[in-house]
């Protein structure tokens, strides 16, 4: 099994994703006392907000969070972008254009939306208004909710579809486990332990009672006291004693636990929070690792990367799980600690029960599973990667840990000179020059990025290759005016703006206001003065109307489902399903339709998403050109390998994938307005400068977001 990656380099997408960091209300924000029936109604529909459960617990907000989770990513590839996006939640140094006002409040969450980037997200964090947050933009969900748009309906019920297709009996399992309160408002679950898998009933229900049983010798009975607690100093690990050099001092009548029972412990119970699907994997996790703040480096790093490993894993386990006995969770996190830290190291944890079985299903041949098994992944997402080329090796990178993937600032610094220094000063993470972005750096490990001076400076910044590769289909030039028409927390608006070398105009617009608000330091680190952020109420909203026919370049990086993403932001595969994918196809449409209206004739269009599914990318693209004759499609992939001369693609997409190039996976279409066909931009265009309302000024001239914020 690979080792996953830790969260603590993961890239903000997120909650994002984490939310990307997930967004907006967050935990953090909930008011005190509120309820978590509510809270799991409204994580279901965006699940990346980000958020602890302090407020669950009592609404006593959490200060700023410890752990500098798991993502960094921004889903999508942004790991180190989470603590970044943790920082950005200050007030800025120089909140010079960013009209944004809700700016400052639901930062915290921001790292989801920079998961997105690296994306994360199904994250919820898609079409923000209107409280769905899905896809990677956790981040948007509190601050939307915060904006006064709760969805009026729990649209995107994440977990729901889980249960479907093949996996009914397991969903069901997964929203036992680790439960304490009541049934979850969103009533997901009918129908749940049907089909064959009542037998595993039993034990899935036990895996919220960890302390029911206080059998193997475990922790359970007791622990909390015992060592996850602040009783040491910090800094210690290895021994799992809160830091410090030895383990407390038994207690009477208890039996002194050793480094994996309570290794084993911990991942249990974090598994039995994240495995209720209420909060995205990495708010959860960052929530329980603030909780046990006296947790050294090591000790974090392990618990995180069993999670995930279990995470990545999750179907497979639980089949291996129903021969087991004990709790579900934590047969769970005995398998995820077995492939991370080694069998053996687990051995003092377990009982003769527990270490035979482990034995025994270690022994088991996966080549004999189902792929949809083997690969843990849900039926409808198999079915959907099972019709394209090399399913196997897709679906094995996409349980993969991603790598690191920074981009340099091009207004400040040459990659080649920042290589160099990155080699010089952190040749520990075996920097790297990028295969195919001339911005990119890979590095291995995990990084404090958002601490370096580069970070802070706006020399680097955390982003996937792939997404670096989006910005060289739109191609900005000097002096245009272009827009970014989901901006999110503007991983892409920073590059197309460095290389518009902060000249023209360029629109950053956004449903989310948190996202756009998490934008903000950015823009400011990275030195731009020509981005306008403008947060529009929908797709239709009149400052969109008003630049119709005016941009030559036009981006849609559209909400999407993530599925590109799951090397950041494995629960994404669980917190997906199909009637989820319907809306956002609905979604996407519209939002393409409405900025296809704003390109000037003899510009261009770019569709893009972090999403694998054809009914997201090449059905999306060719719905459009059916439908827009004023339209035509260049070869994405011939104006990307003009430019990378190692990137061998076919045509007429831009299609990559995490097995082939080592990106997330990611699609993008490119259309043209045709000149002759003018006559439609040019009424547009009229009709812009008849409207009432002048057009919104760029930031240091009349900034324009300043009008556009919610109240
Ligand atoms: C894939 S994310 C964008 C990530 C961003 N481009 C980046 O690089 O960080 C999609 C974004 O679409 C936004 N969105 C959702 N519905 C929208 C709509 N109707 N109009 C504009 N943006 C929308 C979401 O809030 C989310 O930030």
């Amino acid at each position: 099994m690979t080792k996953p990656q830790s969260p603590r380099s993961r890239p903000a997408g997120a909650a994002r994703a984490a939310s990307e960091g997930r967004d907006g209300r967050s935990f953090f924000s909930r008011p005190k006392g509120d309820a978590r029936a509510p809270i799991a109604r409204d994580s279901a529909r965006d699940d990346r907000s980000g958020g602890t459960r302090d407020e669950r617990s009592g609404g006593r907000p959490t200060p700023r969070p410890s752990y500098d989770a798991p993502r960094g990513e921004g889903r999508g590839g942004e790991r180190g972008a989470y603590g970044a996006d943790r920082r950005e939640g200050r007030p800025s140094p120089r909140p010079s254009f960013d009209p944004t006002r809700g700016e400052g409040r639901g930062e915290r969450a921001s790292y989801g939306s920079e998961r997105h980037e690296g994306r994360p997200g199904p994250r919820p964090s898609y079409d923000a208004s209107r409280g769905e947050g899905r896809g990677g933009e956790r981040g948007s969900y509190g601050s939307e909710r915060r904006e006064g748009r709760p969805g009026p309906r729990p649209s995107y019920d994440a977990p729901r579809g889980e249960g479907r297709g093949g996996e009914r009996g397991s969903y069901g399992s997964e929203r036992r486990e680790g439960r304490t309160g009541p049934r979850p408002s969103y009533d997901a679950p009918r129908g749940e332990g049907r089909g064959g898998e009542r037998a595993s009933y039993g034990s899935e229900r036990r895996e919220g009672r960890q302390d029911a049983r206080p059998s193997h010798g475990s922790p359970r009975g007791g622990e909390r006291g015992q060592y996850a607690g602040p009783r040491g100093g910090e800094g210690g690990h290895g021994q799992g004693y809160g830091g410090q050099d030895r383990p407390p001092k038994p207690q009477f009548n208890r039996p002194r636990l050793s480094h994996a029972a309570i290794r084993i412990d911990q991942v249990q119970r974090v598994l039995g929070e994240i495995l209720q699907w209420t909060y995205p994997a990495d708010a959860a996790l960052s929530h329980w690792l603030r909780n046990h703040p006296n947790l050294g480096a090591r000790d974090r790093s392990e618990v995180a990367e069993a999670v995930y490993d279990v995470l990545r894993h999750l179907r497979r386990y639980r089949q291996f799980g129903e021969s087991g006995v004990g709790p579900a969770s934590r047969r769970l996190a005995i398998l995820g600690l077995a492939a991370t830290l080694g069998a053996n190291e687990l051995s003092e944890g377990m009982d003769a029960a527990e270490a035979e079985w482990l034995q025994r299903v270690s022994q088991i041949d996966l080549a004999t599973l189902p792929r949809a098994v083997r690969g843990s992944i849900p039926d409808w997402l198999d079915e959907r990667l099972g019709a394209m080329d090399s399913p196997d090796t897709l679906i094995e990178a996409l349980n993969r840990q991603a790598s690191l993937d920074l981009r340099v600032n091009p207004l400040k610094v040459e990659r080649d000179a920042m290589l160099a220094e990155l080699q010089q000063g952190a040749g520990r993470y075996e920097p790297v020059a990028m295969r195919y972005s001339p911005w990119g750096i890979r590095m291995e490990g995990r990084p404090a990025i958002n601490r370096w001076p580069q970070f802070e400076n706006g020399s680097i910044e955390v982003q996937d290759e792939g997404s670096q590769l989006l910005a060289l289909l739109v191609g900005p030039r000097r002096g245009e005016m272009i827009i970014d028409f989901c901006a999110g927390a503007g991983g892409k608006t920073l590059l197309l703006g460095a290389l518009m070398r902060s000249t023209g105009r360029l629109y950053a617009f956004d449903v989310s206001a948190a996202r756009l608000a998490r934008a903000k330091p950015r823009f400011a680190r990275s030195g731009l003065s020509n981005v306008v952020p403008v947060v529009i109420d929908s797709e239709n909203d009149a400052r969109v109307k008003r630049l119709a026919g005016k941009a030559q370049r036009v981006l849609v990086d559209a909400p999407c489902s993530g599925i590109g993403t799951l090397r950041r932001n494995p629960d994404l595969k669980w917190r997906q399903h199909p009637e989820a994918l319907a809306e956002l196809g609905q979604l996407q449409e519209r939002i393409l339709n409405s900025a296809a209206r704003c390109v000037a004739p003899g510009g261009r269009l770019v569709y893009a998403t972090c999403s694998l599914l054809a009914e997201e990318n090449e059905v999306q693209a060719e719905r459009f050109l059916a439908s827009h004759p004023d339209f035509e499609r260049l070869d994405a992939a011939e104006i990307l390998a003009a430019r990378c001369e190692n990137l061998k693609l076919d045509g007429p997409y831009v299609q990559l994938r995490p097995d082939v190039h080592g990106t997330d996976g990611f699609f993008a279409a490119v259309f043209e307005r045709r000149k002759k066909g003018a006559a439609a931009g040019a009424d547009d265009a009229q009709a812009a400068e008849t409207s009432e309302v002048a057009p919104q000024e760029p930031a240091g001239e009349t900034p324009a977001g300043d009008q556009d914020q919610p109240a």
